[in-house]
């Protein structure tokens, strides 16, 4: 199996922290998740479950070791590059949801695709297409707050797809649902799993967890181990390519970077932090010449 057959290959990864004494969040990760896989992310607080999404997602790059995501090792990209690579190619689903809740279904849903070459009605046409997959067809123009949080989560997974992305990160992504509403939300990853779609998702849930080809453990900011799961699919058992190498001493650390965790302020599924803005206007911005978040091209 090559690397082209990886959605992420990590190879000997570390991403330490400076603020005061030095956190070795990462601490020399190799890690190969297979294009159609399933992967279920585990560890106790701290062990470094978020920083590596932040760099699966192109929000952070590492301190040493490299990241190639879709085949793009992230640390060549330059900034604009990355944000290119992160819109087109990744998306994300949040337990937050993290809708803009002056737009409605559909406005949220197409605003990903601000970063393609495509026009308003295609835009639009698409992110009808997958709202009605997601079995929202009849809620285009409710506003999130109008909407149940099952409801919500179902939009942030067609938005999370409308670029047709590489790779699905999902963090705690039913975390805030009831049991009944977690399950069709996690049917509906199975199925765009069963079509092909690279899920990772972070949960502290066992029973989250379960729902994937494997699960990957982390522990110090490791791989502790990896737990292939009775009853993947064919698709992940056969693409199971999960070469895993730990390395557990933290005095390795080539870094003299220092790192002052810009994931925050960086564009997440086409839209930046600083859009989330409540005080966003009530116009459609996939329509707009002056959104921010507007591409280049369309400018
Ligand atoms: N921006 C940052 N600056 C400094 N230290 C950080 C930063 N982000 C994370 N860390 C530290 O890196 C380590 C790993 O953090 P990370 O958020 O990846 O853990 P996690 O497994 O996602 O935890 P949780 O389950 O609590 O969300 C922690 O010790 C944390 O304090």
């Amino acid at each position: 199996m090559g690397p082209s057959d990886d959605a992420v290959t990590m190879t000997d990864v570390r991403k330490t922290y400076r603020v005061g004494e030095p956190v070795h969040a990462l601490d020399g990760v190799t890690l190969s998740i297979p294009r159609g896989s399933y992967t279920a992310i585990m560890g106790p607080s701290g062990s470094g479950k978020s920083t590596l999404m932040n760099l699966v997602g192109c929000l952070d790059t590492p301190t040493s070791g490299t990241v190639a995501v879709d085949g793009e090792d992230i640390s060549t990209l330059s900034e604009r590059e990355r944000t290119r690579l992160r819109g087109t190619r990744v998306g994300f689903v949040f337990q937050t949801f993290n809708l803009m809740p002056r737009l409605n279904a559909l406005e949220n849903v197409a605003l990903p695709q601000l970063f393609r070459s495509v026009g308003r009605t295609e835009r639009h046409d698409r992110a009808r297409n997958l709202l009605e997959r997601v079995g929202l067809g009849d809620r285009l123009d409710h506003l999130p707050n109008e909407l149940s949080g099952g409801q919500r989560q179902r939009v942030a997974l067609a938005r999370a797809l409308v670029n047709d992305p590489a790779i699905v990160l999902a963090d705690e992504p039913s975390g805030n649902l009831d049991t009944k509403t977690e399950a069709d939300v996690l049917d509906l990853f199975e199925e765009f799993h069963d079509a092909g779609t690279t899920l990772i998702v972070v949960t502290h849930e066992r029973h989250v967890a379960e729902r994937a080809d494997r699960i990957v453990h982390l522990l110090d900011g490791n791989v502790e181990r990896i737990e292939s799961l009775e009853g993947g699919s064919e698709k992940a058992s056969s693409g199971g390519d999960s070469r895993v190498e730990t390395k557990g001493s933290s005095e390795g650390v080539r870094s003299e970077m220092v790192d002052e965790g810009t994931a925050g302020r960086t564009s997440i599924n086409g839209v930046s932090s600083d859009d989330n803005d409540p005080t966003v206007s009530d116009h459609d911005p996939t329509a707009s010449q002056d959104d921010p978040t507007t591409s280049e091209e369309e400018r």
